[in-house]
Order: structure tokens, then C-alpha cells, then sequence
């Protein structure tokens, strides 16, 4: 679903990315260790189109979708329309700022939602989840972007431990039920255990097996 090759990205006059060559298959989890200042977010940024490449390929065989590490939601709108922003792509800005959502993408919203354990949430404001519930709502935003390419940039960094591995999980779970594939940056060498099917570390801008 994933092939980068010989990706070289500079920035600031700076090469941060040195030559990385990554593949990530369908149904596949890959997790990203290493220090900071590496490049995994950089990494992450480059596949989806968000810096560009100085030399080398990124070929995506499928639309791909970001989950940040400060979870980046509207706290002052609803779960399910934090959600529906995922889908703003499908029917425009104007529509979306007139808050007229069709109503299958309604029901494709709440259907996300359920998809990540928060059924019947989607009326509430996302100030007033845990940070838990509104990590899982940025994992369903990404579903409503219908991406079958989740890159996640350490989506647990501000959990507990047992909402970082409910939301790791939840992950897992959707590369492997429904063959999504995850690339996911992660700083404890624990939770890449838990839900990699193989592990990489990047060190200045390089990438190797675990
Ligand atoms: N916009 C930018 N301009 C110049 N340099 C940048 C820019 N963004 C990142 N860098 C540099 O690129 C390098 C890699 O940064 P990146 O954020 O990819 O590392 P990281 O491995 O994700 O680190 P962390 O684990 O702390 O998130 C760092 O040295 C950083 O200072």
C-alpha cells in the first residue's frame, strides 16, 4: 500500500531525511522508535504530501490520512462533527459551513464513531471527552477521510497507559479486520511490542530494522 524509496528531504538547508526506503502492506502495523530530532514526523509529513521530497519516490496506493499527537479537534464542536470534517473533501466548504451533511455522511459519521467505541458520543463537544475518547475521535475523522492509510504521530504520547493501549488496539484492529495499513511513531519501546508487526528505528534521517 506504501513504497518509499531513497526519500531525501531537507530542511532548513539541513537534510533531515538521508535516504529512507519503507514499505507498508495492507493489514500491516509498522511502528517508528528512535530519538528525537530522527525525522519520524518528518517522515510522516513527507507521505502525506504535507513536505515535499528533495530526491527519491513515495508511491501511496491509497488515500492516507494523519492522526496527530495533540489529537488537533475543534473542542468547541461535537464529536460527530470533528468527525465530519474527514469528509469535507466529499461535499465542499460552503456545505460543510452551512452544516448541511448529507444525510448518508451522517450515519457514515456515527458509524465511524461506533467503529472506535463511541457510540451514541456523537453529540457531545469534544472539550468534554477524556483524552482517550478524543484521540478515538481523531481516529474516526480519519475513517471518515475513508484513508486506508492511517499515519499516526504518537497518537499516546498525552494517554494513560490504559487508554494508550485501548487506542493502540483500536489501531491494530483496523489494519486487522479491515486491512488498513498503519504507520505509527511511538516512543515507548513497550507499546511498539504490543501491536507491531515489524518495528523500525530512525536515526539521523535513516531508517533500520528492530
Ligand atoms: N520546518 C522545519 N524547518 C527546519 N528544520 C526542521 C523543521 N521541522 C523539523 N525540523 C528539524 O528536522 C529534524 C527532524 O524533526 P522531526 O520532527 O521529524 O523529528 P522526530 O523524530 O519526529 O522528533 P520527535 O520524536 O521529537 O517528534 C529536527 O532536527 C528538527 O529540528
Amino acid at each position: 500500500m506504501l513504497e518509499v524509496a531513497g526519500l531525501v528531504v531537507a530542511l532548513g538547508g539541513r537534510e533531515v531525511l538521508r535516504g529512507v526506503d519503507l514499505s507498508v502492506a495492507a493489514g500491516e502495523v509498522v511502528t517508528l522508535e528512535g530519538p528525537s530530532g530522527a525525522g519520524k514526523t518528518t517522515l510522516l509529513r513527507a507521505i502525506a504530501g504535507l513536505v515535499p521530497a528533495a530526491a527519491g519516490q513515495i508511491r501511496c496506493g491509497a488515500p492516507a490520512g494523519l492522526v496527530f499527537q495533540q489529537h488537533a479537534l475543534a473542542a468547541r464542536l461535537s464529536a460527530r462533527d470533528n468527525v465530519l470534517v474527514g469528509g469535507l473533501g466529499r461535499i465542499g466548504f460552503c456545505r460543510a459551513a452551512l452544516r448541511a451533511w448529507p444525510r448518508p455522511m451522517l450515519a457514515e459519521a456515527d458509524g465511524c464513531l461506533a467503529r472506535v467505541g463511541l457510540e451514541g458520543l456523537g453529540a457531545r463537544r469534544a472539550g468534554r471527552l477524556s483524552g482517550g475518547q478524543r484521540q478515538r475521535v481523531a481516529v474516526a475523522r480519519v475513517l471518515m477521510q475513508r484513508a486506508r492509510l492511517l499515519l499516526a504521530d504518537e497518537p499516546v504520547a498525552s494517554l494513560d497507559p490504559e487508554n494508550a493501549a485501548a487506542v493502540l488496539d483500536l489501531l491494530r484492529g483496523l489494519a486487522r479486520r479491515e486491512g488498513r495499513a498503519v504507520l505509527v511513531t511511538l516512543h515507548q519501546p513497550e507499546l511498539a511490542r504490543r501491536i507491531a508487526d515489524r518495528r523500525l528505528r530512525m536515526e539521523e534521517g535513516r531508517l533500520w530494522p528492530l
